[in-house]
């Protein structure tokens, strides 16, 4: 596929962005694509919302899985782009409509110009929450073309684009999300001692919570705690009986994440006796760490290179990715592709380079042909 069709599929994907098990219009649309550059070769088979291509190698040895995400996230766009996100509160802003176009562009390349192995492109719901790629490893229409060797990319909005970036071990952090729900005694603005102002409690316990990576955790090990949203009251007049906290608690290392967890609910307990509240928790969708096959590293790193890509490694970050399921289970690695935006991953200006679809589809198919051989 060349540059003008990559960015067409890009485009269209951009503006139907769906949340996770919701991509109905997503699937549609691989599905009828699939459907127009399909050969003889290639088989298609659905799980939930999401998509498996598998093509026949010419004399197969194994498998080679290649697997895109497809959801998008609750963020409302401000790109200004004319092909701006059609669904209200919803956006592409984490690239997975990059990733599967990659993916649409590679297998493009993989029925033109055939490999021995067996190919199998995977097109994985709910990556954002709350986690297809578990469940979809589990599933019937997963085994029946089970990949011996798997990779996936993610854009990088730091990266020059087109750049790829890559380490062995570990490249993306141990997750979990985190929900506090708070509740306590509300009433009238002008008499908060017959009130447990839960939007004070909760605004409180944000600030304590600081202390659980900065005291808790050893200063050589890694872990955030963040709080993305928050939610309390109804008018300015009336003080909160309610307040809401969602989050994420990432660690680098496995069993640090239960050391944070372990805290997290020292804290609730100190909190529910000193505000006279209950406070319930829930750690929502949790992810494994997502940690490259040593050798495979090295061998993508130097097709990347062969290939007349631009390299850098790669250091470990604390993004997550349910991706990390799939590599506990299948030997393989994630990659970094760079697309030059001035905005972030998660930001509703995010405006990733288009002029590297092309390298992405390239770094793909020179990987497939590579570990063919
Ligand atoms: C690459 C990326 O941005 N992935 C997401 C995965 C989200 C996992 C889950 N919803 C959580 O927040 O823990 C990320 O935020 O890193």
């Amino acid at each position: 596929m060349d540059g003008v069709q990559l960015k067409k599929i890009r485009r269209a994907l951009h503006q139907i962005p769906e949340l996770g098990f919701e991509e109905v219009k997503t699937q549609k649309y691989l599905l009828d694509r699939i459907d127009e550059i399909k050969s003889d070769r290639v088989s298609v088979s659905t799980w939930k919302t999401g998509v498996l291509v598998h093509v026949a190698g010419t004399s197969p040895k194994q498998t080679i899985g290649f697997r895109s995400d497809i959801d998008g996230l609750p963020i409302t766009e401000e790109t200004g782009y004319e092909f701006q996100s059609s669904h209200a509160g919803k956006m592409h802003a984490c690239g997975h409509d990059f990733h599967m176009t990659i993916a649409l562009g590679a297998l493009k390349s993989v029925i033109d110009q055939p490999v021995a192995d067996n190919v199998v492109f995977i097109f994985q719901p709910a990556e954002e929450g709350p986690g297809g790629a578990l469940p979809m490893l589990e599933s019937d229409e997963f085994r029946q073309w089970k990949p011996d060797v798997i990779f996936a990319l993610h854009i990088s909005p730091e990266l020059p684009t087109g750049t790829v970036s890559c380490k062995e071990g570990l490249l993306f952090a141990n997750t979990s999300e985190l929900f506090l729900d708070f509740k306590g005694q509300g009433g009238h603005a002008a008499y908060p001692h017959l009130t447990k102002d839960m939007t004070v409690a909760a605004s409180s316990f944000i600030v304590q919570m600081q202390q659980i990576v900065s005291r808790g955790i050893d200063p050589v090990e890694s872990a955030v705690v963040t709080i993305g949203k928050m939610e309390s009251g109804f008018v300015q007049n009336a003080i909160a009986e309610t307040a809401r906290l969602e989050g994420t608690i990432r660690t680098l290392d496995p069993s640090s994440i239960h050391i944070v967890k372990e805290k997290l609910e020292r804290l609730i307990s100190g909190f529910e006796l000193s505000h006279d509240c209950t406070i319930e928790v829930d750690y929502g969708a949790n992810y494994y760490q997502v940690y490259n096959d040593h050798e495979l590293a090295a061998l993508f790193q130097e097709t990347v290179i062969e290939a007349g890509l631009e390299f850098q490694r790669a250091n470990a970050a604390m993004t997550g990715e349910d991706f990390g399921y799939m590599l506990k289970e299948i030997p393989g690695f994630m990659f970094w592709l760079g697309v030059e935006s001035d905005y972030g991953l998660h930001s509703s200006k995010l405006n990733p380079d288009e002029a590297a679809l092309q390298a992405g589809v390239k770094t793909v198919y020179s990987m497939v042909q590579r570990l063919s051989e």
